[in-house]
């Protein structure tokens, strides 16, 4: 028999598409009812019509597919939750079914094992560490009113800085991010850091946000879909050793000086302490030095770069809304008076404070775009989801979303208030997430949010520098929702 080379090549190549289509056809649609998306090109998937802004693509997805939508990022596929209903069904009402974390590229250059509190699967070990860490950090005052003077101890240095610095444009970030960092320092290490003596504290704390920046960053989210670029990534797989190698360093010696210095007749005086003792105590494995390293990793991540970010966009938005500002300032001149700082006990008696705070969280939805997958075979209103599908929840689509917040764009903290001016309550809010992964440091971010925002604003006014147009109020997505760099020209109130 004669073999014609020509037929069996296109007879070759025809299998080998029809095998590419029937992979992706299987991959796109995983189950039965499965929710629907945007169809794509196999291998690609829907890449070709994927925009930065993540969160304002996938609204756009939700307007069209429903709250439950499905998305192919190359052989990828993700489920993406849109609006109240559905992420509220899956975080809170099926907690249980939506509370592991997807595996990533980016955090197998820092955590390749997945230990911690924030990358972790939803197990046995990460409930060990976040009960542990929260618990012997509770003890420690973390989210208390017995905490607040550790609090009002950075507000003071940020004032003494900004008092430095008053009249000229300033770049304010690093030294927010310092204070903001020195709280975590002061719980975990019982230590608290010269912002400007310390060179090991600054290039560890400035790195932080180069680590978010990596990580977050497109090209490695490439390298995740498509493992064959790994080995082009070269320059962001360093800037993410680099960077988290810094943080690693600095905590390290840190946790090495406790070991040296551990009295085992001595009450734990902070975190790393405390968890020194817990893992002398263990008899069963369940606390190490590892984790110990990881979970200080991840309060410094998570508990760092998320205030300080937060603040930095409130001075950017003060000093773009110059009327909300003066709104605040006469509030808490009449609620507490210039002469002294703010307390916490003080924000009930400051609706239009709180609302101001409540609006800033909601318009900028620091973490708008939250990781997780499923934990086993589950159903979301009415589609069914695999076991270990990665599920994306868009809390900026709640934020967002013009029926619960008529001119979403719109920075407005009266929509947060009732008629009388006292503060409205709202049930579609969620900037800490929910459920069983919600944001560990709550209750301390809130606090520390409202100390920091009130003492800057008790005592300073934020401007635009003369002469500059007013900055971009839209910013840049990784793990956090960045304001891009600017400048303000800070003036002491007199
Ligand atoms: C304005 C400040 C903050 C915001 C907006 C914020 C927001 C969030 C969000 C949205 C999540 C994910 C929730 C989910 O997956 O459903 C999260 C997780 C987490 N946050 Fe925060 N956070 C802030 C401050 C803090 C602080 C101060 C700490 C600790 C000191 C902290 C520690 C954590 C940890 C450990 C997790 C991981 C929880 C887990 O996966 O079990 N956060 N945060």
């Amino acid at each position: 028999m004669v073999v014609d080379i020509g037929t069996v090549t296109v007879a070759i190549l025809a299998g080998s598409v029809a095998l590419v289509v029937l992979r992706y056809i299987q991959a796109r649609k995983p189950v039965s009812n499965y929710p629907p998306g945007p169809w794509g090109l196999p291998f690609l998937g829907s890449l070709l019509q994927f925009q930065t802004d993540h969160q304002r693509y996938f609204m756009k997805l939700g307007d069209k597919y429903g709250g439950v939508c499905s998305y192919m990022f190359g052989g990828k596929n993700v489920v993406i939750l849109n609006g109240i209903e559905s992420i509220k069904e899956a975080l809170v009402t099926k907690g249980n079914d939506f509370a592991d974390r997807p595996e990533n590229y980016a955090v197998t250059l820092y955590n390749p094992q997945y230990l911690g509190l924030f990358d972790a699967h939803f197990n046995e070990t990460w409930y060990n560490q976040r009960h542990f860490t929260h618990k012997t950090l509770r003890g420690f005052g973390f989210g208390k009113t017995s905490f607040e003077s550790k609090i009002v101890e950075e507000v003071e240095f940020l004032i003494e800085y900004f008092k430095a610095n008053q009249n000229k444009p300033v770049d304010i970030r690093n030294f927010i991010t310092n204070c903001v960092a020195n709280i975590i320092c002061s719980i975990t290490f019982g230590q608290r850091y010269d912002h400007f003596e310390d060179p090991a504290f600054l290039r560890a704390m400035n790195c932080i946000r180069d680590w978010f920046t990596a990580a977050g960053s497109l090209t490695l989210q490439m390298g995740h879909i498509f493992p064959f670029l790994k080995p082009f990534l070269g320059k962001q797989v360093g800037a993410v050793h680099e960077a988290a190698g810094k943080l690693e360093s600095f905590l390290l010696a840190q946790i090495a000086k406790k070991q040296d210095s551990a009295d085992a007749t001595e009450e734990p005086r902070d975190f790393i302490e405390s968890y020194l003792q817990q893992i002398k105590e263990d008899k069963e494995g369940k606390f190490s030095l590892l984790y110990l390293k990881q979970n200080i990793m991840d309060l410094f991540a998570a508990g760092t770069e998320t205030t300080s970010t937060s603040l930095t966009w409130a001075v950017l938005y003060m000093m773009t809304h110059p009327d909300v500002q003066e709104n605040v300032q006469k509030e808490l001149d009449e609620v507490v008076g210039r002469e002294k700082l703010p307390s916490y006990s003080n924000r009930g008696d400051c609706p239009y404070t709180e609302a101001t705070l409540l609006e800033l969280q909601r318009i900028i939805s620091l973490v708008p775009v939250v990781p997780h997958a499923t934990t086993c075979a589950t159903t979301l209103r009415g589609y069914n989801l695999p076991a270990n599908c990665e599920v994306w929840a868009n809390l900026w689509s709640i934020h967002h979303d013009p029926k619960l917040y008529p001119q979403p764009e719109k920075f407005d903290p009266r929509r947060f208030l009732n008629e009388d001016g006292s503060l409205k309550k709202n049930e579609s809010f969620m900037p800490f997430g929910a459920g069983r992964r919600v944001c560990m440091g709550e209750s301390l971010a809130k606090m520390e949010l409202f100390l920091f925002f009130t003492g800057m604003l008790s005592q300073f006014s934020f401007a635009i520098p003369e002469g500059t147009p007013p900055p971009s109020l839209e910013g840049d997505l990784s793990v956090t929702y960045m304001p891009k760099p600017f400048e303000v020209v800070i003036r002491e109130r007199i």
